[in-house]
């Protein structure tokens, strides 16, 4: 096999291999109502693994499947487990104070205002240190240990993600935390120096695979308002460290046009081919409908790498919409995991030259031109006015080239056919703005409640009906910044419609939810594998970014 098919599998540790077995007996026990598969790889060991095997291995088993009863597992777990999460304490940001100096300033409603506040106040709630635990017994826990304090997205998600921390970022600037930003950021550096690239999450089955890069990105953003140099020369060789890792083998695909030329696009790869521990009963039962072992790994390599993407899960990765099995994430070029990358190497490009490095900023932006050149080559769609993901023919491809065809770009509808938008080189050409924004305003993705995910509802999270802060996010900045007066005005009135159901969700039930459905304001999306959580910090911080960019009028009704 050549390098391009192999899987390379990052091994995982004894403890996360035990607590699947722990998982797995668990949904035999207490059954599938409530049942949170994660939950058991999130728990930490009182006694060290030997023993607690021990002790599991002798728990008395009845019936042909070797059940134990409810009343044995449940005194099992709390003799020799400490609850998910009882290894990350509360903790309060230094930098936090309840109404920042210049917080907010354009927004003058003071019922939007009083609740910007309480969005702000929630940096505290999701505020954790790792505890000493950790670092002195890491084989006693799943969680990793990280040097500074980190802001969790909420709820069953009591860890950093790498791609959330981006929005929270943004929220954290918007509400002058700066010291809490830059602590995210160092985390993420640490990671890359520990790992080699910046982990899905901080969770040892987590260390197979990434997500979304936007590590340029957050310093970036923390740069152009703090304008810390010495931030800027810490995060430089991770930065380039983890655009190799992009750019690695694995991940790299090169595709020839009609003309002949050579272009050189990025996938999501795992480096894991078996179930993912943190739903691990789910994927088993996903993989049952395959007979041979290599279809099986062949398949949890695809739902890791759908992970990797952020994406879990959506017919985008499907070759056919309405049959999960068809999941084929490793074989799809996604446009926007190229973009990430695109503007990781604008982003490096102009911090090296913020270092005096000119010859890093020269190389980089040689290496964007040549992306940007791909992305349309491979991806733009003149006719539909979208960048399309490019289907790779043949499965996951094995061929060191192949040669594009109309027919490989994947013409259904996704928000993330407007990602490039987000990039300053495609902002930046009005005529290209207007057809897009054509296209997209006639896509069937503007609802009332903010732009959807996809068209097709599929019961998956990142499909219709749902709607992600992220996504809105992206376009919506984009827009604004292309200048054209009907762009920001679209920009706004997304932004407006957004704010209103992050509002009116939170009124309703006391929460940010992580998630929305856009056809209803107010309504918290669903769908996926898990039940919908709250918190959340993507939401609050999109929600704190759009507040600051638009402000909020006096008189401008924030109800549904
Ligand atoms: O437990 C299932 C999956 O959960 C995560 O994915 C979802 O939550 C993340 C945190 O907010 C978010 O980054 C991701 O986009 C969501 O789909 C996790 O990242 C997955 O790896 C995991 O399998």
């Amino acid at each position: 096999l050549s390098k391009k098919c192999r899987v390379t599998v990052v091994p995982t540790t004894p403890l996360v291999t035990f607590l699947e077995r722990v998982q797995e007996t668990a949904l035999d026990t207490f059954g599938e109502k409530n049942f949170d598969a994660k939950l058991y790889v999130d728990l930490s060991l009182k006694l060290n693994l030997s023993k607690t095997e021990k002790a599991f291995d002798g728990l008395p088993r009845s019936g042909e499947n070797g059940t134990v009863s409810v009343k044995d597992l449940k005194e099992f777990i709390a003799t020799y487990f400490d609850d998910a999460g009882d290894d990350l304490l509360y903790y309060d940001p230094v930098d936090f104070v309840p109404e920042p100096e210049g917080f907010l300033l354009k927004v003058k409603n003071p019922e939007v205002r009083a609740w910007a506040l309480e969005v702000h106040a929630l940096w505290k709630n999701l505020s954790r240190k790792v505890a000493d635990g950790v670092r002195e017994q890491p084989e006693l826990h799943t969680l990793l240990p990280l040097p500074e304090a980190v802001v969790v997205p909420g709820s069953r998600f009591i860890e950093v993600y790498y791609w959330d921390s981006y929005w929270v970022i943004r929220g954290l600037l918007a509400s002058k935390m700066y010291e809490t930003a830059k602590a995210i950021v160092t985390n993420l550096i640490f990671l890359v120096d520990t790992y080699g690239y910046v982990l899905n999450g901080s969770r040892a089955y987590y260390t197979n695979r990434s997500q979304p890069p936007l590590l340029s990105a957050m310093v970036y953003e923390i740069y152009n308002r703090t304008f810390d140099v010495e931030l800027v020369r810490k995060a430089l060789p991770a930065m380039l460290k983890e655009h190799a890792f992009w750019n690695s083998e694995i991940h790299k695909v090169t595709i020839q046009d009609a003309q002949g030329c050579n272009h050189n696009l990025s996938r999501y790869y795992a480096m894991w081919n078996k179930p993912r521990p943190e739903s691990s009963t789910k994927d088993k039962e996903s993989a049952s409908k395959f007979l041979s072992d290599s279809e099986k790994q062949q398949f949890y390599h695809d739902i890791a790498s759908a992970a990797e993407s952020g994406w879990d899960f959506s017919t985008r990765w499907m070759r056919n919409t309405s049959e999960f099995t068809t999941l084929s994430t490793t074989s799809i070029l996604p446009v926007d995991l190229n973009v990430y990358i695109l503007k990781m190497e604008l982003d490096i490009a102009f911090l090296a030259n913020v270092l005096g490095n000119k010859a890093t900023m020269e190389s980089f932006l040689e290496a964007a031109k040549a992306r940007k050149n791909a992305i349309n080559s491979v991806f733009w769609n003149g006719k539909k006015g979208q960048w399309f993901d490019y289907r790779l023919t043949n499965g996951t491809i094995c061929k060191e080239s192949e040669t594009w065809q109309a027919c490989n770009q994947n013409q259904n509808v996704y928000a993330s056919n407007f990602i490039p938008l987000w990039i300053d080189l495609f902002h930046s050409d009005a005529a290209l703005v207007k057809n897009v924004m054509g296209s997209f305003q006639s896509s069937g993705l503007i609802h009332v409640a903010g732009i959807a995910t996809s068209l097709i509802n599929s019961g998956q999270q990142w499909d219709f009906p749902n709607g992600w802060a992220p996504l809105q996010h992206m376009i919506v900045e984009g827009l604004l910044r292309s200048g054209l007066k009907e762009a920001r005005s679209l920009a706004e009135d997304i932004a407006v419609r957004w704010i209103k159901t992050n509002y009116v969700g939170y009124k309703k039930t006391g929460a940010i939810h992580e998630k929305y459905d856009v056809q209803k304001c107010g309504e918290p999306g669903g769908g996926g594998e898990y039940i919908p959580q709250t918190g959340f910090g993507w939401s609050n911080g999109v929600t704190l970014a759009f507040l600051e960019e638009f402000g909020w009028p006096e008189d401008r009704n924030i109800g549904c």
